[in-house]
């Protein structure tokens, strides 16, 4: 009896220091951005393998190996296990620590407001006159068809204000800027859930893969997200998945350096799904939040591209669940991007569209046109070329910018 309380004793104490182990590995590798703040050097997520240590792609962790020109390998159903280091601190590199996305429209709605000041001086001044004409409601008509807002919510906005005439005729100038945004936010889905899906779920790290056509300000827009969520507190690996243009993911390691995170990324012309594949295995052993992807957009077949965009998630999804399908759009090419935009929504299902470029139009009602004709919500729109223009997608904040 005493020899097998004495058994008992000795496994319950192995097995706590056991779970204790493995709890401070997690530690070690968890969180790559801990100590954010302005000028701290960070610890990188760790280094990379031994090069002899075999791979399942040709796939590099960027900044911390080397390229191989090895073919595009099959992707194993199971990871390797690869024993981590402990992070260590590198002496002198200084990262930048960007604001918390929380606000970030707000900040920026000076950008929205100079490329929609005709939008809203226009509908404000019409709206001011003492007695509305049918002239009047047409110029309104008019002013929103022109903004790219659609006939199917300038009819429901013109309707709404056509029953306030009353008050409007009374209405001060502060009332009738009311009056126009909660129009405007009412067409713009204010109920829609535009949460990105960044977080960790079951234990693996939130996956987004970014996809839309060259051009459109995909690998900026991934560099941006990046930096969006490190501003949030989150740690965060890139994969540069689109391997048609070397200088797609040297872009995006430059983006990846500025804010002290990993790029993963493979030789031009390798496998886009394999790069994607060794960036999560990356993030799964390093314990990240999130992996960001950046796929390409430029396929000869409208088949091929879905073929490849298909497989990348699939071969993704071996390790981690995809989290979020980010659809990026320019959105200065109108009713051209959501035809385009179809594509995509036919190859990988779309959870969330990031509108770039709306700086650049005075079409900013495509947002409306947007999620009307995809049925899919505006998440991140893009309001610059600067590191932190990019916002999360607030309904009332942006109709408030419009009117001005
Ligand atoms: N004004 C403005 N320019 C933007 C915005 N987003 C991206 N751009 C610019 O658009 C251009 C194209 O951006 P990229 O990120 O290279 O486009 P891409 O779709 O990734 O193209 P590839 O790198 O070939 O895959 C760059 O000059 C960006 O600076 C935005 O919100 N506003």
């Amino acid at each position: 009896m005493e020899f097998v309380l004495i058994a008992i004793g000795i496994l319950v104490v192995a097995l706590v220091t056991g779970i204790s182990l493995l709890v401070s590995r997690g530690r070690r590798t968890m969180r790559l951005d801990d100590d954010a703040a302005p000028g701290t050097t960070l610890t990188r997520p760790r280094p990379a393998p031994p090069v002899d240590q075999p791979r399942p792609t040709g796939a590099t962790a960027s900044g911390l190996g080397t390229q191989t020109d090895q073919p595009d390998a099959v992707v194993p159903d199971a990871p390797p296990t690869v024993e981590l280091p402990p992070a260590q601190p590198e002496p002198g590199l200084v990262f930048d620590t960007p604001l918390p996305s929380a606000g970030r429209l707000v900040r920026l709605r000076s950008r929205l407001a100079r490329s929609q000041s005709s939008l809203g001086r226009g509908l404000l001044t019409v709206l001011a006159r003492e007695k509305l004409t049918e002239d009047d409601w047409e110029e309104i008509e008019e002013t929103l068809l022109a903004a790219d807002i659609g006939i199917a919510a300038t009819t429901q906005i013109v309707e709404r204000l056509r029953t306030r005439s009353m008050v409007l005729a009374t209405a001060s100038g502060e009332e009738l800027r009311e009056l126009l945004v909660e129009q405007l936010t009412a067409v713009l889905g204010p109920d829609l859930d535009r949460t990105l899906g960044t977080d960790r779920h079951e234990g693996r790290p939130g996956v987004v893969l970014v996809v839309g056509v060259n051009g459109a300000g995909k690998t900026t827009t991934v560099g941006k997200i990046a930096r969006v969520l490190v501003g949030d507190g989150k740690s965060v690996i890139l994969g540069a998945a689109d391997t048609f243009r070397a200088a797609a993911a040297d872009q995006l390691e430059t983006w990846g350096e500025r804010v002290g995170v990993l790029t993963v990324r493979g030789r031009e012309g390798g496998d886009p799904a394999a790069v994607a594949f060794e960036a999560v295995r990356t993030g799964v052993e390093a314990e990240v939040d999130t992996v960001v992807v950046d796929t390409a957009g430029r396929l000869h077949t409208k088949s091929g591209l879905m073929d490849e965009l298909g497989k990348v998630k699939r071969v993704v999804e071996k390790q981690s669940p995809v989290t979020e399908v980010l659809l990026v759009l320019d959105a200065t090419t109108g009713q051209n991007g959501v035809v385009q935009a179809r594509v995509f929504t036919e190859a990988v299902t779309v959870t969330g569209v990031v509108l770039t470029k709306l700086d650049g139009t005075a079409k900013g009602g495509i947002v409306v046109r947007v999620q009307q004709e995809l049925g899919i919500p505006v998440k991140l729109i893009g309001l610059g070329e600067g590191p932190d223009d990019l916002a999360p997608f607030e309904p009332r904040a942006f109709a408030e910018a419009i009117v001005g």
